[in-house]
């Protein structure tokens, strides 16, 4: 059934307490009145539709079994938490959902007293929760800590650095593995043919119903009498028989972790039951649920990558609308592609996300140097570093956000030893919906203090492919771009790419009376504001910087000496950005025309659209006047 105008202003339910009122038999009412809810909310306000229809029964038994918050649930990346803030008292706001003053899309704790945790990126839960639960020990406290974990989360260092630690720091920890196979794309590694070797297992037909068998037996008690049988038991009905084996252990009892499962994650009864059961347990545990991304939408099922996040789509076809200018990033797949098949030592990295990098072409095309190495920054970078140094060119390609997981690896390996990885920051700038966890608007600062580091970013598409056309044949160390989620401007990039030279800006017009200098996407906001202060009477002088570093000094105090004021705009905080380079140059050169400086401010941004936010901060056309003529005075 395709739901049409759902009106969200009458929830269903209000609290956990009327989940909990509830006869069980009206459970799956409740979970289809969310999924069409979910699904003809979204089509309005976009998010990630596909991770919350899967999660729909399993929210449910949770809430129905623990009791927030005073019990912690901890959701992995939290862009499944959805149904969690519709059980919450947050139904009525879900179509503010990633909204500007609307419900941000990822659980946060200055949003509700059940979102004990917040998260944005992915691999925190396991450490988190182990904390929460080795806290709660430490208080003598009562309360259960369950996090929730997809098994893409999996291929996550951090995941694995908290399983290593969890059997000797805490007794209870209810971990749920919520497998749907999928990432964004399809998950990869071992870990996901490992999940995937468990669910498939012939024994797994008959063994949801020994499962379900095996729960009742446990709570009917059994479990006191046969301790040393429920030890086997325990392997033996959850687990699958590998064909003439003793009862094989998973890797995570060798973590002392007990496995159970896998289980159906969507049967409501078996879930809720089974949450009894491992409640009570005194000792760590993990859940292997099944689930279906995008389960009770047919477009999400038949597409779980695209429907994993998307903007507007319609209710009926699933279809969204198409842009008619391409993507950063559907320029960056292309040319990236295009290049490595005229250079063989070209090759493609991303994290878990070729969809969203543009990628995906490359993958397609040139499958044989293409590299998803799954949620694993930090590892993508040393990978990186390793096909360096066997003389191939790695184009490391992660956004700028997620790229924050592998700084240690940029100096310490990347940069000291001087490899040529080229970084490509997709979503550099403020990312919108999202929000804070998601805007990239900390590489400058992260990036700028690293010797031998060269980073550009472009001002339009033409530019673009010039930067990365210089990037393929730039050997001499790591070298970065950055650049905005979404279109730009829409220059068609020449058929033939150009070598730009290294640090070398471009003067866009002279002036004598003030000097604008528009980083990125900044240069059009640059270029209105030129044209309001002209209009004023003033001489003004426009500089597309090209590069963060090594700034073009040269060009830049030319301009500053003759000028009496500076201005630089960068999408970019302001802390130990952009415009803090020219600063530290114009004071190292000497030159004493005051600067005064466009961007973030010292603030987390909250989410919502580009050009609200904007708006709100100031990188706006109106204050880049308003704050060189208070300079000028
Ligand atoms: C460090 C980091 N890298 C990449 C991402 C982008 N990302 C968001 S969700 C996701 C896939 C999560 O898959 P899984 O954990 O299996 O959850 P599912 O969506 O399948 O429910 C990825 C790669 C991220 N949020 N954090
Ligand atoms: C939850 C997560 O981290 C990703 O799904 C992210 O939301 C994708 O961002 P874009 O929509 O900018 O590709
Ligand atoms: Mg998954």
């Amino acid at each position: 059934m395709t739901p049409t105008n759902v009106d969200t202003s009458q929830p269903p339910i209000s609290c956990p307490a009327d989940l909990k009122a509830l006869p069980l038999e009206k459970l799956p009412e409740l979970a289809e009145q969310i999924r069409q809810t979910l699904i003809a909310t979204l089509a309005e306000t976009g998010g990630h539709l596909g991770p919350n229809l899967g999660v729909v029964e399993l929210t449910l038994a949770m809430h129905r079994v623990f009791d927030t918050p005073k019990d912690k649930f901890v959701f992995d990346v939290a862009h499944q938490g959805y149904v969690h803030k519709m059980i919450t008292g947050r139904w009525d706001k879900i179509h503010t959902i990633r909204q500007f003053h609307g419900l941000n899309g990822f659980l946060l704790r200055s949003e509700s007293e059940h979102d004990c945790y917040g998260a944005g990126h992915a691999g925190t839960s396991v450490g988190a929760a182990l904390g929460m639960a080795t806290g709660r020990d430490l208080k003598g406290s009562d309360d259960h800590v369950i996090c929730v974990a997809g098994d893409a989360a999996f291929t996550c260092g951090p995941v694995f650095e908290a399983l290593n630690n969890v059997a000797a720091h805490t007794k209870r920890l209810i971990i749920v593995l919520n497998d749907n196979e999928w990432s964004i794309d399809k998950n990869v590694g071992a870990i996901a043919g490992y999940f995937n070797a468990i669910a498939t297992n012939p024994g797994f037909a008959n063994l949801h119903e020994k499962a379900a068998k095996f729960v009742e037996f446990m709570l009917g008690g059994g479990v006191r009498k046969l301790a040393e049988r429920v030890e086997k038991t325990a392997k033996g009905l959850l687990l699958p028989q590998s064909e003439g084996a003793h009862n094989r252990s998973t890797m995570f009892d060798e973590f002392g972790i007990r496995y159970y499962g896998p289980i159906d994650g969507h049967n409501l009864p078996l879930l809720i039951q089974t949450f009894d059961f491992l409640k009570n347990q005194n000792e760590p545990v993990i859940l292997h649920v099944l689930t279906e991304k995008g389960r009770g939408y047919k477009p999400a099922l038949e597409d779980p990558l695209k429907f994993h996040g998307l903007g507007k789509y319609n209710v009926e076809t699933g279809e969204v609308a198409a842009s008619d200018k391409p993507t950063y990033s559907q320029i960056y797949g292309r040319s990236v592609t295009d290049f490595a098949k005229e250079d063989k030592s070209i090759v493609a990295i991303t994290g878990a996300m070729p969809g969203g990098t543009g990628l995906i072409v490359f993958k397609k095309e040139i499958p044989e140097r293409y590299f998803d190495v799954g949620i694993a920054e930090e590892h993508a970078a040393l990978f990186a570093c390793g096909l360096a140094v066997q003389g191939l060119r790695p184009f490391l390609t992660i956004y700028s956000t997620f790229m924050q997981r592998a700084i240690d690896m940029i100096i310490h390996d990347m940069a000291i030893q001087n490899l040529p990885v080229r970084l490509c920051m997709d979503r550099g700038g403020l990312s919108g919906d999202d929000g804070p966890t998601h805007h990239g608007l900390f590489d400058i600062s992260y990036l700028r203090g690293i010797p031998g580091l060269v980073h550009m970013q472009p001002k339009d598409e033409d530019e673009f492919v010039d930067m990365l056309w210089t990037m393929a044949n730039y050997d001499k160390g790591p070298i970065a771009i950055r650049y905005p989620r979404g279109n730009g401007p829409g220059v068609t990039p020449k058929q033939k790419p150009q070598l730009l030279e290294i640090g070398k800006g471009e003067l866009i017009a002279d002036g004598s009376d003030v000097a604008l200098i528009g980083l990125g996407e900044m240069v059009p906001i640059a270029q209105q504001a030129k044209k309001v202060l002209e209009e004023k009477g003033l001489s003004v002088a426009l500089i597309n910087p090209r590069w963060i570093k090594p700034l073009d000094g040269a060009l830049i105090d030319s301009i500053a000496k003759k000028v009496k004021v500076v201005c630089t705009l960068e999408d970019h905080v302001l802390m130990n950005g952009f415009g803090c380079g020219v600063i530290e140059h114009l004071n190292d050169a000497g030159v004493k025309t005051p600067v005064v400086r466009i961007g973030w401010p010292d603030e987390f941004v909250e989410h919502g659209s580009v050009g609200g936010l904007r708006k709100k901060h100031g990188l706006t056309v109106e204050n880049t006047v308003e704050k060189v003529l208070a300079k000028l005075g």
